[in-house]
């Protein structure tokens, strides 16, 4: 389990760091916000569901934004998002557990903890609503075996070990895949909420056809699955594009950071982007 030929240099380097980093003292139990009944509220309102992130950077950002995380976190909501994600990866996103912590106190919407854990006790650092858990980097199948030694980044941990540690520490797991491979392995984990990543963990390419290639097969295979459209969603239309494909949610970071404009004002940036629906306005094009 130590090739990394597969994955872009910054994601390998990513994946040893969360190697290295510890887990918390003892078991978390966390109290969680609902999401699905947060993106029912938001779809009550007339708001598309999104998920923005506070993402203080990233190996594709454009910049880093130094600005308050509690105050960022706290003009999303006023811009109207349903639940807020919160990168607590420190060495490559400029995230902390701390941040989110201060956020979770500050707003009253499902908070995610989006980080890259690895193995159970990375999950009792941090109380969140939800925890993010990416296939690629948690499962290995017995008879994947080929592509186990490939990427062999992964942690020992099986993924229905770990989503069942989830739900005992009361967080919603939001299971991340990329392909429809992955999205077969989430369900027959029983992963309630997934989220299909458009942005190629290995070659960090992203492209929205992703999310509209694999979420006809989630919705064939359940009708009860929360689908979440993640990365590389800018503009309104992209909104609306990832809704027609079936999107309940949309987790946007980089649209609404916007990495390369300290003064961006995030709460006109998440409204243009919840209000891609709204006809009246014309969509904000
Ligand atoms: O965003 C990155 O540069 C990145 C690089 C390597 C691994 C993961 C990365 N992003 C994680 C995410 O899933 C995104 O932060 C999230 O989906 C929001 O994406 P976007 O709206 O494109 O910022």
């Amino acid at each position: 389990m130590n090739s990394r030929t597969d994955l872009a240099p910054a994601v390998a380097s990513i994946l040893e760091a969360a190697r290295e980093r510890p887990g918390g003292d003892g078991l978390v139990d966390v109290d969680a916000r609902s999401l699905p009944d947060a993106l029912a509220r938001a779809e009550a309102d007339g708001r598309v569901p999104v998920i923005a992130e506070v993402k203080p950077t990233s190996p594709t950002a454009d910049g880093t934004r130094d600005d308050d995380p509690v105050e960022l976190a706290e003009a999303m909501v006023a811009g109207g998002a349903a639940a807020i994600s919160v990168l607590t990866e420190p060495t490559h996103f400029g995230g902390s557990p701390e941040s989110l912590t201060r956020i979770r106190d500050a707003v009253d919407v499902p908070v995610l903890r989006k980080d890259f854990v690895l193995e159970e006790a990375q999950m009792d650092v941090v109380e969140a609503d939800l925890l993010l858990l990416i296939v690629r980097f948690v499962d290995v199948r017995e008879s994947d075996d080929s592509r186990a030694s490939q990427n062999a980044v992964r942690s020992d941990a099986d993924l229905e070990g770990l989503i069942a540690a989830a739900h005992e520490r009361g967080f919603q797991p939001l299971v991340e895949v990329h392909d429809r491979a992955e999205l077969e392995t989430a369900l027959e984990a029983g992963a309630e909420i997934i989220g299909v990543n458009n942005r190629d963990l290995a070659r960090l390419e992203v492209d929205l056809e992703t999310f509209e290639s694999v979420s006809p097969h989630a919705r064939q295979a359940s009708d009860e699955v929360t689908l979440i459209a993640e990365s590389g969603v800018s503009t309104p239309a992209d909104v609306r594009r990832m809704r027609e494909a079936g999107a309940d949610a949309l987790l946007i970071g980089s649209a609404i950071m916007d990495h390369a404009s300290d003064d961006s004002d995030v709460a006109e940036n998440t409204q243009r982007l919840v209000q891609a629906e709204n006809r009246a306005n014309g969509g904000n094009t």
